[in-house]
């Protein structure tokens, strides 16, 4: 069912240069979240103290009723059998084939048999559409399946709680809207609680139950997608319609003034419209509850039929 995850009063610096203070959110057992901020804020950085590769200066994480950043490291390395990490890069292995790389981590953390792991590995591989691509190297295939191979390296030991390191990034729009579809509909197959690190708006106006936005150090704002979607609030509104005019500039922080007058010409622009759909479960994904209830609400949203998966 996925595992909370609850954050409070989070902090990180390296040295004298904080990336990150008082950060507080709780990302809900089995659903989807996105963490987007400009570049250098401190994204990845969290997401490797979420899973402990980084220790924080104070606050704490707690994960099944334990404060993650006080473990000794032999207790952390239970805590992290929970987590599925997906690398930017996918982070394979380039002198093993699909097959070698997405079986790693069962031969490394499991004494399962080879029969058992074959049949776990392909599995996965059919999960994220890579089955026949068993025997290709790394180098030989694209971007995007090199993306879907980490992906299900990361399913292989059922993790509770997957973390995406800018899943789209290097994808045409194409192959993004294919991965899209295929984060949410492992969501509902596999309910596990999801937190995806992207640069890109669509993907996280369409994807998530909730949005945060790291901002000059803080977390401007966690909540639920509607929320964020419909904010007035000058960062969350200038970063979700990927606009120039507003806080951030292209060296993260604006003039004062400039930001006014900015301000001032998207006000003249007129609130946003309605928020743009949820991606829902492809069809033959069977839809748990939690999504027969997202489907319902989107529909009264937007006007369309609800259609059986
Ligand atoms: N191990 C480290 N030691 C020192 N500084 C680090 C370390 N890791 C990250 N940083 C610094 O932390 C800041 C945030 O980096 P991070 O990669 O988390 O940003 P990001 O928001 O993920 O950026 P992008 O969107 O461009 O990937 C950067 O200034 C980076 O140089």
């Amino acid at each position: 069912m996925g595992v909370e995850i609850c954050v409070e009063g989070l902090t990180k610096s390296f040295g004298h240069q904080v990336i990150w203070q008082d950060v507080s959110l709780t990302l809900p057992a089995g659903e989807v979240s996105v963490m987007l901020g400009p570049s250098g804020t401190g994204k990845s950085v969290f997401l490797k103290t979420l899973v402990g590769l980084l220790k924080p200066d104070r606050g704490s994480i707690t994960i099944q009723g334990r404060d993650i950043t006080r473990l000794r490291e032999r207790d952390l390395y239970e805590v992290r059998k929970l987590f599925g990490v997906l690398f930017q890069d996918g982070a394979l292995f380039g002198s093993m084939n699909l097959y070698d790389n997405i079986a790693f981590p069962l031969r490394e953390h499991t004494r399962k048999s080879e029969s058992e792991i074959r049949r776990i590995v392909l599995e996965k591989m059919d999960m994220v559409g890579l089955l026949g691509a068993e025997g290709k190297l790394p180098g030989e295939i694209s971007g995007g399946m090199r993306k879907r191979a980490g992906l299900a390296r990361a399913l292989v030991l059922d993790p509770e709680i997957i973390l995406f390191d800018e899943p789209d990034s290097g994808l045409d729009p194409v192959r993004v809207a294919y991965l899209n579809q295929l984060i949410v509909d492992l969501n509902a197959q596999i309910d596990a609680t999801f937190l995806i690190v992207t640069h890109d708006i669509a993907s996280a106006r369409q994807v998530p139950d909730n949005i945060g936005l790291l901002f000059r150090r803080e977390l401007v704002m966690f909540g639920p997608r509607e929320k964020l979607l419909a904010s007035d609030e000058p960062v969350v509104r200038q970063f979700l319609n990927g606009r120039m005019q507003g806080p951030i500039g292209m060296a993260e922080e604006k003039d004062a003034a400039q930001v006014e007058q900015e301000l001032a010409q998207i006000d003249e622009d007129g609130p946003a419209g309605a928020p743009a759909p949820r991606l829902l479960p492809g069809p033959g994904i069977t839809r748990p509850p939690r999504w027969e209830a997202i489907a319902r609400r989107e529909a009264e949203l937007h006007g369309a039929e609800v259609t059986s998966p």
